[in-house]
């Protein structure tokens, strides 16, 4: 299996302060991947660098083979081969543009409509995705009048959009009501089980949001990796105990993962 993200050392340094610090981790081909951490601990910046938006101050960040700031590494190039689905995206997509334009936009590698004519078997793919997380009452809906559980279930079928090899995820269930959340979770866990599905990286605060299918997970705590690797070894009491700052059990019960907060003593 190759590796679909490879960071050696990767620090990302602001204002003196690392925000990301001498990280080294690697998404093989296949994997899913879930990353935890607290407020402020560097998740989205590990994303933004996943996605080659943000280069590292100092280390070296491969994806998908091309390693980031080489003379020959064309960032435009590799953009369409990543989808990317989180809050930054929702902002950018135009509030009155249709479900149907905001996912066949992707197609085109813009955010914006810019003629009327797709190609058929674009807008058949969009309706597919869109289709796959229940969004089909809701083609000619204007994005900006969206619950936030269907401006996300919109900016899954959108990052789909251009079949990547690599599917970020910021925060995917942040928001939505139980209900929101179950219905998401259920979703991308039938995409996380596809073995057709790109690899997927997806950042959340919440252990109950990690679908079946979610393979691997990273826990950073102040920029730093405290634990990398399979589920089943790392997601532990201790693990997460250490990652949040106190005495949590968590428990997994079938394919689902939960956590609480031990009384206080
Ligand atoms: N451009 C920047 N300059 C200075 N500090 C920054 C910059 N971008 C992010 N930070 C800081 O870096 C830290 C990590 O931010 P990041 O957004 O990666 O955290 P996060 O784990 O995604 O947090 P959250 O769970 O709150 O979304 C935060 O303390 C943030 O304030």
């Amino acid at each position: 299996m190759s590796d679909v993200l490879e960071l050696l050392d990767v620090s990302v340094v602001r204002d003196g302060r690392a925000l990301v610090d001498d990280v080294s981790w690697a998404v093989k081909e296949g994997e899913r991947w879930v990353i935890l951490g607290p407020n402020g601990a560097g998740k989205t910046t590990l994303l933004n660098i996943a996605s080659s938006y943000l280069f590292p101050t100092s280390g070296t960040a491969s994806i998908l083979g091309e390693k980031l700031g080489k003379p020959g590494t064309d960032v435009f190039e590799l953009r369409p081969r990543i989808g990317m689905a989180g809050a930054a995206m929702a902002d950018k997509m135009p509030k009155r543009q249709t479900v149907l334009q905001t996912v066949l936009t992707a197609a085109y590698g813009m955010t914006a409509t810019w003629h009327e004519n797709y190609d058929e078997v674009d807008e058949q793919r969009a309706r597919a995705f869109l289709d796959r997380l229940g969004m089909t009452e809701y083609l000619d809906r204007k994005f900006g009048t969206l619950s936030e559980g269907e401006r996300k279930r919109t900016l899954i079928a959108r990052a789909m959009m251009t079949d990547p090899e690599l599917l970020l995820l910021d925060e995917p269930a942040a928001g939505l009501d139980l209900g929101g959340r179950e219905d998401l979770v259920r979703r991308l866990g039938r995409l996380a089980q596809d073995p057709y599905a790109p690899s997927m990286v997806m950042v959340t605060h919440h252990v109950e949001e990690i679908a079946p299918g979610f393979t691997h997970v990273l826990m950073i705590r102040q920029g730093k990796v405290l634990a990398a690797g399979p589920m089943e070894t790392e997601l532990t009491s201790r693990n997460l105990s250490l990652c949040f700052g106190l005495p949590l059990l968590v428990e997994q019960r079938g394919n689902r993962w939960s956590a609480q907060g031990l009384p206080l003593g």
